[in-house]
């Protein structure tokens, strides 16, 4: 029952390719009649995996490269591929090869077919192969080898071959005996495909190499074979191929992505008792097939690389990808739905899955609704700080999230629109439904499309408005990617009892396709159509509806503008507002309005509405989608490359001692716990300081040159009396509410003290909720700060688990007070969000720089902790901007960080200014 046990269809489903690719070094068997096995796709990616979509592209700035060398037909490139953009001056076989143009979503199994042979059958709803189950390799093996036997023998059925085929003769040789070609994926996602070649076309994009895996089984293929593929794809198309397994890819896609991913993801959560959606058992294979990926792309990269992962196939590749290119310029974008946390945390692997995600330095989505879902997954699960603009990790390490909505190409579209094939189609259907008002509809036949929801609501609508039941016709074509025999046995009863009791002898209201069409007639429907019907219960964005916007601009057909009915819950639904008609589509009578009033519709307010869509779409394109979000990429990594504790080199002390000698005035701030003290999280009960520290501190102001300042989160009062041996010392304290200047004896808050007492009110409610399900916790207030402290909590896992959710909550509720809640070791740390350790060392050199004292010569800034990351960056801003001359920025311990050197130790261990200067052991 292995994948690799499928049957390939039947020759004779294989549209007939304009031209076939000749395979030099395998054995030439010329198949009858020119055709040919098709192999892989030439934009793998498209047919990455089994119907899979692009999966990684790496792209290298900088280089050139012949974009129509590799995605254009040419005479002497026989591939059996046809684009649009090119120049054709034939006309292309549209109607007979219906792949000979691209639509934004290829996810029919066949192109008017209803199974393509360049993509195995889904079995996603089947129980799960017995190779799955028992990870047995070998029966698989053997179960494969017999399919592939069965398929060649098929094939030579049908080509009326009369060779006699003896087991001795093993099935895969004679397998890599034949030709193939390359051939664009029939599934997978063509919105990116899109996308890239529309940006490469508009010289955005140089150079590139897709990764991904062939859209055929492989098992049945000898290794000289494979590796002949992958370097012809390598060479000729700009293609890395990763070779996994059939049973892998099946356990990855088909069980992985398609029962567990696609619906969490769509908020379906798949509990039915048969389901085996929860079973781990395919997760291993999910592993695997990333694995692969992550290790075929870093074992390709080159500095300089940029390596963009796409959609929920892959979400470990980031991680996996850091691990092993530390450095590298990782983005990911995911193109379907982000759950809201609530339904993500059902997933078993929750936190692997985002920690996979989080490997990326920017991670795109379609709408603010699914950056925030990811944000506020983050933060409860895997209690690291979330920020409007993304993930602060525990290491330090700052990854980007924005939104970036995906669009269609309308340039792409015109000209696909100007084939003769489309206006042909226009006028078969204006005839054949001549005074009637059409609405239309394309969709994947799934439970996350709303095709049920949207019939039921067409059958309510025939119901209560008989008076259209003889003047509209809903056309819906459902194609489907996998099959869901349940849910099409169920629509199909209810489009036959809406025809049976709605039909008249001349008249029948619903026409339901359970195929795909020629995308000449795609085009052509949405040409004509009085209206577009959307219901998806959950869509990441929905390009049909962009494509019907620009097919309604009345080119082709009298001018239509024709209403868009919209399920809210749809990328795209935030995309055109209300200027669609935007429904619920559980709500089956709102729904059925909705198609009265977009019939109804007066023509003036159909025309608003319209412009409105058409402008979004033309402006929010795919080449705009590509540019935004590659730079953004760019920034991100630019600014926040990893600059992790590795990496940072150690502090070389004879290369600041000469500086620190150098100077005549010198600036040093020291972060308190972990650092000049080797001990404490902020919430422990100080008591004294060690003497060591304090001599330390004395014997550096000793020294006239010398201004020294302790930061840290206690409270003045607290500093106060830890540092009060310490004569002439400048603090720091709450993080940055309260300064003390050197030598200076009044506090100034720079905290407002107000607002304070404004928020904490509103928040000690939320923290009391916490600390009465926390045993253990408590709140600790300060000036103008509050902790969460769990440091004596019993539990303590349960305890980090919640306070995730509690730093959630607040940050929620006080998004607009400017109130910050970060997590600390063992505690959660409430303060204003401006209010920072950087507020207060810009206001020290700010005074300095008024006064005529001046800014030092020298500034030694050591901390330990995030909050002293605000610190370095006010250092390097002034050393860039050459304001000082000489800057040292120290962290301690083993973290990504902006300083420029780390210590291991206490810095008592390093420094002794007992000698007049700041002695070097
Ligand atoms: O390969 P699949 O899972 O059928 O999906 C192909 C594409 O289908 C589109 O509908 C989705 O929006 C994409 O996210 C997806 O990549």
């Amino acid at each position: 029952d292995a994948p690799s046990s499928s049957p390939p269809p039947e020759r004779a489903e294989v549209p007939k390719p304009p031209s076939t690719f000749s395979q030099s070094t395998v054995p030439q068997t010329p198949l009858p009649d020119g055709q040919s096995v098709s192999l892989f796709t030439p934009a793998p990616g498209i047919g990455a995996g089994i119907g899979q979509s692009p999966s990684a592209l790496i792209q290298t700035p900088g280089a050139t490269t012949d974009h129509e060398k590799i995605f254009l037909p040419h005479v002497d490139r026989p591939i059996s591929l046809t684009l649009p953009r090119t120049n054709q001056t034939s006309r292309p076989a549209l109607a007979r090869d219906p792949r000979a143009i691209s639509r934004h979503d290829l996810h029919s199994p066949g192109w008017g077919k209803t199974i393509g042979w360049n993509q195995p059958p889904s079995r996603a709803k089947s129980p799960p192969p017995s190779s799955i189950l028992k990870h047995a390799a070998a029966e698989a093996k053997d179960k494969a080898d017999k399919a592939a036997a069965a398929a060649m023998s098929t094939l030579q059925t049908k080509r009326g071959r009369q060779h006699k085929r003896t087991r001795t003769f093993s099935h895969e040789r004679r397998f890599s005996e034949y030709n193939y070609t390359v051939e664009r994926a029939l599934l997978g996602n063509g919105g990116l495909f899109n996308a890239i070649d529309a940006a490469a076309e508009a010289g955005s994009l140089e150079e590139k190499t897709w990764v991904g895996t062939l859209g055929c089984p492989v098992d049945v293929l000898d290794d000289p074979l494979k590796e002949n593929i992958a370097e012809k794809l390598e060479n000729d198309y700009d293609s890395l191929t990763v070779y996994v397994s059939d049973s892998d890819l099946n356990g990855h896609y088909e069980h992985y992505c398609k029962t567990i991913l696609w619906p969490v993801f769509h908020y379906q959560i798949p509990d039915h008792p048969k389901s085996k959606a929860y079973e781990d058992h395919s997760w291993v294979f999910y592993v695997k097939v990333n694995e692969a990926f992550a290790d075929r792309i870093a074992k390709n990269y080159k500095k300089g690389d940029v390596i963009w992962i796409h959609d929920y196939h892959l979400l470990l590749v980031p991680g996996l990808l850091r691990q092993r290119l530390p450095e590298a310029e990782i983005g990911f974008f995911l193109h379907t739905a982000f759950p809201s946390s609530e339904i993500f945390r059902c997933l078993a692997v929750r936190s692997e899955l985002l920690e996979g995600i989080l490997g990326a330095n920017m991670i795109g989505f379609q709408t603010d609704e699914y950056c925030h879902h990811f944000l506020q997954t983050c933060s409860r699960l895997l209690n690291v700080e979330a920020t409007k603009y993304g993930v602060i990790l525990e290491d330090g390490r700052f990854v980007h999230v924005s939104t970036c909505p995906v669009g269609i190409d309308p340039k792409s579209l015109e000209q696909q629109r100007r084939l003769p094939e489309v206006s042909e189609w226009v006028q078969i259907i204006l005839d054949k439904y001549r005074g009637k008002q059409i609405i239309v509809a394309r969709d994947k036949l799934d439970n996350i499309r709303g095709v049920r929801q949207k019939i039921l609501s067409y059958e309510l609508f025939l119901n209560k408005y008989p008076e259209y039941k003889d003047k509209v016709v809903l056309i819906q074509i459902a194609t489907s990617s996998t099959e869901d025999p349940e849910l099409s046995a169920t629509v199909a009863d209810i489009v036959t009892r809406v025809n049976s009791i709605h039909s008249t002898l001349a008249h029948q209201p619903l026409v339901f396709l359970k195929q795909d069409i020629d995308f000449a007639q795609y085009l052509a429907l949405l040409t004509v159509a009085e209206c577009l019907m959307i219901t998806s219960l959950r869509e990441g964005m929905n390009l049909t509806s962009h494509e019907f916007v620009i097919c309604q601009d009345g080119q082709f057909c009298d001018a239509k503008y024709g209403p868009l009915i919209l399920s809210e819950f749809t990328g795209s639904a935030t995309v055109f507002g209300h200027n669609a008609i935007l429904v619920n589509p559980w709500h089956y009578s709102q729904c059925a309005a909705a198609i009265k009033q977009a019939l109804d519709m007066p023509l003036p307010e159909k025309e608003r509405r319209w412009k409105a869509m058409h402008d979004i779409v033309v402006k929010q394109n795919a080449v705009e989608w590509f540019d935004t979000y590659t730079k953004a990429l760019d920034r991100a990594w630019k600014e926040h490359s990893i600059r992790d504790s590795t990496s940072v080199p150690r502090l070389s002390l004879s290369s600041v001692k000469p500086k620190y000698l150098k100077a005549e005035k010198r600036l040093i701030i020291l972060d308190y716990e972990g650092t000049l003290a080797s001990w404490g999280s902020p919430t422990d009960i100080i008591l004294t300081t060690p003497k060591r520290s304090i001599d330390v501190l004395n014997d550096l102001i000793e020294d006239k040159k010398n201004t020294v300042y302790v930061m840290s989160s206690r409270m003045p009062e607290e500093m106060e009396r830890l540092f009060s041996p310490v004569s002439g010392l400048g603090m720091i304290a709450e993080n940055g509410g309260f300064l003390l200047e050197a030598g200076s004896d009044e506090w100034e808050e720079l905290a407002n003290l107000e607002h304070f007492k404004n928020w904490k009110g509103g928040l000690r409610s939320i923290l009391q909720y916490y600390v009465e399900r926390i045993e253990g916790s408590k709140i600790e207030e300060r000036h103008c700060s509050l902790i969460f402290d769990y440091s004596d909590a019993d539990d303590r896992a349960g305890a980090f688990k919640q306070a995730g959710e509690c730093a959630n909550h607040i940050n929620d509720a006080c998004r607009d007070q400017n109130v910050n809640c970060v997590p600390i070791e063992d505690g959660l740390f409430i303060s204003e969000m401006e209010v920072n350790k950087g507020l207060a060392t810009q206001m020290i050199s700010d005074r300095m720089e008024k006064s005529g004292m001046g800014l030092p010569e020298f500034l030694l800034v050591i901390g330990d902790s995030r909050e002293d990351e605000y610190a370095f960056n006010w250092a390097h801003k002034l050393e860039k901007a050459g304001k000082i001359r000489d800057v040292v920025t120290v962290t301690l311990g083993a973290r990504s960080t902006e300083a420029s050197a780390t210590l291991t130790q206490g810095v008592t261990g390093k420094f002794d200014g007992s000698s007049g200067y700041l002695k070097l052991r």
